[in-house]
């Protein structure tokens, strides 16, 4: 019998099995950045530890940089992280990139960019949206601090092994369907929780069809659906993403890539679960709620309490409405917005960039409505800033920024305020996520943000740019 991808990882870097049943798994990659890393260091120190492989250690600075003058954060807890980071990686010979290195940016931006991330490992980072990185056919997932210690200090984890759901989408997404709204719904139809205990294995012809960058978009959410982590088996274009990366061994390219594509899952593999969607009912969708799983088409109504199956299933639409101050039962579509935000380690990418910018020209962000638009990385401004993509943002009323999380968590100076309602692409709407403690958010794709911002409320980007429903038909 086959082996799926999870499998053949897995198998891969088990060191042995604990007393207790678990697996010691050996960590291939660790990539860490300053919010989760500092206590971690700080037990190492008091072990009198080092830590084991720095060569396979990698920092970033991200949650609390500023993305407007970013060296001199105004926070001095931030500034104070910043210089932390900086001796813990020089302390401990691990290599960080810094705002000087002209490389720093969301942890799950730089890894990809700077060829870390490769297929066939494992990869552990002290954040939750680690499942990024298995778009690249890694089995990559978030830890905790004293994990972190863990890692730093032994290169590997105690850790049970995941079932693993396939989740085939196949057939072809409607013009204006993004990556993103391919995430959303799957966390719709399966629950925020309904990935508990599992890998996702995303496969079928819409993956296979997707850029690299469309992928980590579908992989960083994973964790909203509840999955450790979620990945697409490595084929060509992962391959042809990879090579000639700065962290790429190119001496023998043609074998590394066979060994890359061997981890692949077999096509007789067995699967704990299967999951079938056809990629044709997928409809640009938006949250309306404080889950990720509250997801509606742009065409649809808030849910509204009185039509709930179950109490619980009422009171917890009623929470989130109440929370959202939204009544139930009308359009999601039309309803005002106050911030539009563009970025996070979901949809701040060169390709998010490049796809708004070819609709947004000849438009204008709506009056009163506060449009931010900020890269994952310095290389991916810097791309941007090339190909003229920030002046297309600026002449349509859109602030461009430096690199950073920005919004997306609000550890840095972009936050929202008092009950300020935000169109967002990043991937988390919980309450007070974006900074202020009755700030609101949607989730949406990056078009769907834009067309939010020029409208002033929550639109369907297929109007307002005329997407043709021919168009994407392959
Ligand atoms: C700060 C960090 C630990 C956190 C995470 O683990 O994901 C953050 O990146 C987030 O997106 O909420
Ligand atoms: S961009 Fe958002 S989700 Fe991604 S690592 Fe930063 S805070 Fe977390």
């Amino acid at each position: 019998m086959g082996k799926s991808l999870f499998q053949k990882v897995w198998e891969s870097h088990t060191v042995g099995t604990l007393a207790d049943g678990r697996t010691q798994l050996f960590i291939g990659t660790h990539l860490i950045h300053e919010v989760t890393s500092p206590q971690a260091f700080g037990m190492l120190r008091d072990l009198g530890l080092s830590v084991k492989y720095p060569q396979r250690t990698f920092a970033t600075v991200d949650h609390i940089v500023p993305t407007e003058n970013q060296d001199a954060p105004q926070d001095p807890l931030a500034a104070e992280m910043m210089v932390a980071l900086q001796k813990n990686a020089e302390d401990f010979g691990i290599t960080y990139f810094d705002l000087a290195s002209g490389k720093q940016g969301i942890v799950h931006v730089v890894g990809p960019e700077q060829g870390i991330t490769q297929p066939g490992t494992t990869i552990a980072c002290g954040d939750s949206h680690t499942a990024t990185h298995g778009a690249f056919g890694a089995i990559a997932f978030g830890i905790g601090t004293t994990q972190v210690r863990d890692v730093f200090a032994t290169q590997t984890l105690a850790l049970s092994a995941l079932k693993v759901r396939r989740i085939e989408v196949n057939g072809n997404l409607r013009p204006g369907v993004y990556a993103k709204d391919v995430i959303l719904d799957i966390i719709r139809r399966l629950g925020a929780k309904g990935g508990i205990g599992y890998a996702y294995e995303y496969a079928g012809d819409v993956f296979d069809r997707m850029s690299m960058e469309e992928r980590m978009t579908v992989c960083n959410m994973s964790v909203e659906g509840g999955a450790r982590c979620g990945y697409v088996n490595p084929d060509a274009k992962t391959i042809a993403y990879l090579s000639g990366r700065p962290y790429v061994d190119m001496s023998d390219f043609d074998a590394t890539a066979a060994r890359w594509l061997s981890f692949a899952s077999d096509p007789d593999a067995e699967y704990d679960d299967i999951v079938r969607i056809d990629a044709a009912e997928i409809e640009p969708t938006v949250t309306w709620g404080i889950s990720p799983d509250h997801g509606i088409a742009i065409s649809q109504d808030i849910p509204d309490p009185a039509k709930a199956q179950t109490e619980g299933e009422k009171a917890s639409i009623e929470e989130a409405l109440a929370y959202m101050k939204l009544p139930g039962g009308i359009p999601i579509k039309g309803v005002k917005i106050d911030v539009a935000f563009i970025g996070s380690c979901t949809n701040g990418r060169l390709s998010d960039f490049r796809e708004v910018a070819k609709y947004i020209r000849g438009h204008r962000v709506a009056d009163g409505v506060k449009a931010i638009v900020v890269p994952g990385s310095q290389i991916v401004a810097v791309q941007a800033e090339k190909e003229g993509l920030d002046q297309i943002f600026r002449d349509a009323g859109f602030e461009w920024r430096g690199a950073g999380c920005s919004m997306c968590l609000a550890m840095n100076p972009d936050k929202l305020v008092g009950d300020q309602l935000c169109a967002s692409s990043s991937n988390r709407n919980f309450k007070g996520r974006q900074g202020s403690p009755t700030g609101r958010t949607v989730l949406m794709s990056p078009l769907m943000v834009a067309a939010a911002a020029i409208n002033g409320c929550i639109s369907d980007a297929r109007e307002l740019f005329e997407l043709e429903p021919e168009a994407a038909v392959a």
